[in-house]
């Protein structure tokens, strides 16, 4: 435990599909004074992201769904260009969740995933963390057509584009999604699409 924070009251402010909660804490700086501190953190558990990349053709597979927080900030359509991802249940590990979801909601069926990256999304605001992975894909890895699970309210448009159409994307402002950016730079930095990587 850390000796520099105390008297730790955690009081939840909302319990519905995630959790609200204000924590009130006593924090000691570095001058040795101590001060009572009041932040708010969002509990929705973790997340999983992956990179889809096909270095023959020279392209990624991403998804474009609406995503209500974006229409709310900006007032524009909503709609978010991303990496296939998902929030992990209590019960699996980032692997086999990210797996799942490339089958549910971009439709390839994959056996190995690489993660490359663990980040906190917004740590001053939220508790999750997210598992970043990528894998190669194929067209014989295809087994149906996607577009996530209808039950839970999920549309999700499946998009092939070459990877410097993408890279070209981040430039434009028409990807904003952070893990899609960060995946899609370590894609650009460690060459996985080869010859065609974006230049
Ligand atoms: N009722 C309700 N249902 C929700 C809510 N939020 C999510 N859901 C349900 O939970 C499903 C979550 O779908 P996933 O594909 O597992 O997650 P995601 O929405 O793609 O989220 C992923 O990306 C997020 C954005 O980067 C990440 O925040 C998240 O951790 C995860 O990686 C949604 O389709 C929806 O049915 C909510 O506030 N209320
Ligand atoms: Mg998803």
């Amino acid at each position: 435990m850390l000796d520099n924070i105390k008297n730790i009251h955690i009081k939840t402010l909302s319990k519905a599909w995630a959790t609200l909660s204000e924590i009130n804490y006593d924090y000691q700086f570095k001058n040795g004074s101590w001060k009572r501190v009041s932040r708010e953190s969002y509990d929705r558990g973790h997340g999983t992201g992956i990179l889809l990349y096909n270095p023959e053709k020279g392209t990624v597979i991403l998804t474009r769904q609406f995503r209500m927080p974006i229409y709310q900030t900006k007032k524009e359509d909503g709609m978010s260009i991303e990496v296939c991802a998902g929030a992990i249940d209590d019960k699996d590990s980032p692997e086999s969740t990210i797996i799942r979801e490339v089958e549910e909601e971009v439709g390839y069926r994959i056996q190995e995933v690489k993660k490359v990256m663990e980040a906190y999304t917004s740590p001053g605001a939220l508790t999750e963390k997210m598992y970043l992975f990528v894998a190669p894909y194929s067209a014989d890895m295809k087994v149906n057509g996607g577009g996530g699970i209808a039950s839970e309210h999920e549309e999700i448009e499946v998009m092939e584009l070459p990877f410097s159409k993408a890279l070209k994307m981040i430039e434009s402002t028409e990807i904003q999604d952070a893990k899609t950016i960060m995946l899609l730079q370590y894609a650009h930095i460690h060459s996985l699409l080869g010859k065609k990587n974006g230049e």
